[in-house]
């Protein structure tokens, strides 16, 4: 089954106070260590809502100000036409996402979603036309209100697995130069 990877890169960082995917971690940009980390485990990456660098890009469907969902609707569309069978979604915030939850999650037939954070999940693109009809409805559809739709299964992280958001610059001082 192939692939695709969709890194969600939009959004406004309000409590980060600038824009987050640029700030630096071990001398790179954030969004960078997510990409790399996600690049081994899928066929493609595409980066959802922002262009960057040489990746393949999308701008949010059905456009900007719908969070997460705009980004992931957008990578859904790309997968549907590009005939790949499903998207692992990922945020540009977490830069030291482990190896084991990627493969846990690609080892899922059903739409998955880890439940501390909903953003990561792994999603079927034949659900394509049913998030696309979800948003048109809405003026910002949640992570919760989709996956509550369509049942989507919850693992939590397991032991020692860690997932460290970046959400304000203390946290990106909080996890130093380990991780
Ligand atoms: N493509 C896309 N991604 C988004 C959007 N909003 C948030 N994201 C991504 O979703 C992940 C989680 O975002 P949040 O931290 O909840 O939201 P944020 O807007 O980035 O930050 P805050 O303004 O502080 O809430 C991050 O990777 C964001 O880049 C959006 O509208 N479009």
């Amino acid at each position: 089954m192939t692939l695709l990877g969709a890194v969600l890169a939009g959004g406004q960082s309000r409590r980060f106070g600038s824009d987050k995917a640029l700030a630096a971690w071990k001398n790179r940009p954030l969004i960078d260590h997510v990409i790399g980390t996600l690049r081994p485990h899928v066929d493609t990456v595409l980066i959802c809502g922002r262009e960057w660098n040489e990746e393949i890009s999308a701008p949010d469907i059905p456009g900007p100000g719908r969070g997460p969902l705009g980004g992931l609707n957008a990578a859904m569309a790309y997968a549907t036409c590009h005939g790949l069978d499903r998207v692992l979604s990922v945020p540009c915030d977490v830069p030291t996402l482990p190896d084991s939850l990627l493969r846990r999650l690609k080892a899922c037939d059903e739409p998955t979603y880890l439940q501390e954070h909903p953003v990561i999940g792994i999603w079927p693109s034949a659900l394509a036309a049913t998030l696309d009809r979800h948003l048109a409805g809405n003026i910002r559809g949640s992570m919760r209100e989709w996956t509550g739709l369509i049942a989507a299964g919850s693992p939590k992280l397991l032991e020692g697995e860690q997932l460290p958001n970046i959400n304000r610059t203390t946290d990106l001082m909080t996890l130093g130069s380990h991780g």
